[in-house]
C-alpha cells in the first residue's frame, strides 16, 4: 500500500433537515492507488460518507481536501468542474442515459469537460470498451444491454477523464453473480493499474477485493483494517481472514 494521501476528511458531519445526526466527527484518510471498501450494517451511514467524500454531498460540518483544496468551500462552478476532472462514480443503478448509445454515454464527461479533441476521446472511449470487453457494443442502445454490460459501460464512462478517484456505491449490488464478478474482475484490474477507489458493498465477495475496509456503524469508523492486496490465488485463505474481522465487527 502507498503511503500518499489523495483524500483528507477531517472532522465531519452530516445531519439532514430532519435533525437526525448521521456522520460524527469523522476523520479519514484515502490513500493513493489503493482499494478501499466501506461495510456496515444497513443505515450506518455508509452512502451518506461516500457522497460527502466524493463531493455529491456536502457534510454539515468539517473539511474534505483534495490537493491541499478544502472541497467544501469550492463554489459551484468550481466543485462541477472538480467533479468532472477528478472523480469517477459508478451506481448500483447504473444510471446511464437511455436514448444515447454506448459510445455516447462513454464519451460525454470527455466532451463536457473539453480537456481533449473529441476524437481524443472518442478514441480512449473505444479503448475503454474494447478493454471491458464491449468493443462490440459501442453503437448499441443502452437498453438492449445486459445489467453487467451496462454497469461495464458505467465503468467506461466513470474512466473517461481519467480520475484520480473511482467512487462506486453498491456496483454490484443490482447484478447477478457472473456478472457481479466481471465488474469486480474489472474494478480489480484498474486498481492493479493504479487507480485508487472507495467502494461502498454489503457483498462480502465486492468485500474481498479490498485492500482496505472501513466499518461504519452509527455514523461512525468503527473499524478499519489494512489487507494484503488482492490476490485470486490465495481467495480462500483471505475470504476467513475478512469474514473473521467483519464478525468480529458484528457484521
Ligand atoms: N436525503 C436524506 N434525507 C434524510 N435522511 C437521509 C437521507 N439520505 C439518507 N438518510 C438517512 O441517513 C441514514 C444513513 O443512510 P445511508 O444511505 O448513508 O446508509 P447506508 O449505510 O448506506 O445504508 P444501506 O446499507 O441500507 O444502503 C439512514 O437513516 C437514512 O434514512
Amino acid at each position: 500500500m502507498t503511503e500518499k494521501s489523495i483524500i483528507q476528511v477531517k472532522n465531519l458531519s452530516k445531519r439532514y433537515d430532519n435533525n437526525n445526526q448521521i456522520l460524527e466527527g469523522i476523520d479519514l484518510e484515502i490513500f493513493e492507488s489503493t482499494f478501499t471498501v466501506i461495510m456496515g450494517p444497513s443505515g450506518a451511514g455508509k452512502s451518506t460518507l461516500l457522497q460527502n467524500i466524493s463531493t455529491m454531498d456536502q457534510p454539515t460540518s468539517g473539511q474534505v481536501v483534495f490537493e491541499a483544496q478544502d472541497l467544501t468551500k469550492l463554489s459551484d462552478k468550481a466543485l462541477s468542474r472538480f467533479r468532472r476532472k477528478e472523480i469517477g462514480f459508478i451506481f448500483q443503478s447504473f444510471n446511464l442515459i437511455e436514448h444515447l448509445s454506448v459510445l455516447e454515454n462513454v464519451c460525454l464527461p470527455g466532451f463536457l469537460l473539453k480537456s481533449k479533441s473529441k476524437k481524443q476521446v472518442i478514441q480512449r472511449a473505444k479503448d475503454l470498451l474494447t478493454g471491458l470487453g464491449l468493443g462490440d457494443h459501442a453503437n448499441q442502445a443502452i437498453n438492449h444491454l445486459s445489467g453487467g454490460q451496462k454497469q461495464r459501460v458505467a465503468i467506461a464512462r466513470s474512466l473517461i477523464n481519467q480520475p484520480k478517484i473511482l467512487f462506486a456505491d453498491e456496483p454490484t449490488g443490482a447484478l447477478d453473480s457472473t456478472s457481479g464478478i466481471e465488474v469486480l474482475d474489472n474494478l480489480t484490474l484498474n486498481n492493479q493499474n493504479g487507480q485508487t477507489i472507495v467502494m461502498v458493498t454489503h457483498d462480502l465477495k465486492a468485500a474481498l477485493r479490498a485492500d482496505r475496509i472501513l466499518f461504519i456503524k452509527d455514523g461512525q469508523i468503527y473499524g478499519d483494517r489494512i489487507f494484503t492486496p488482492y490476490d485470486a490465488s490465495q481467495l480462500k485463505a483471505r475470504r476467513s481472514e475478512v469474514e473473521a474481522w467483519l464478525l468480529e465487527m458484528g457484521w
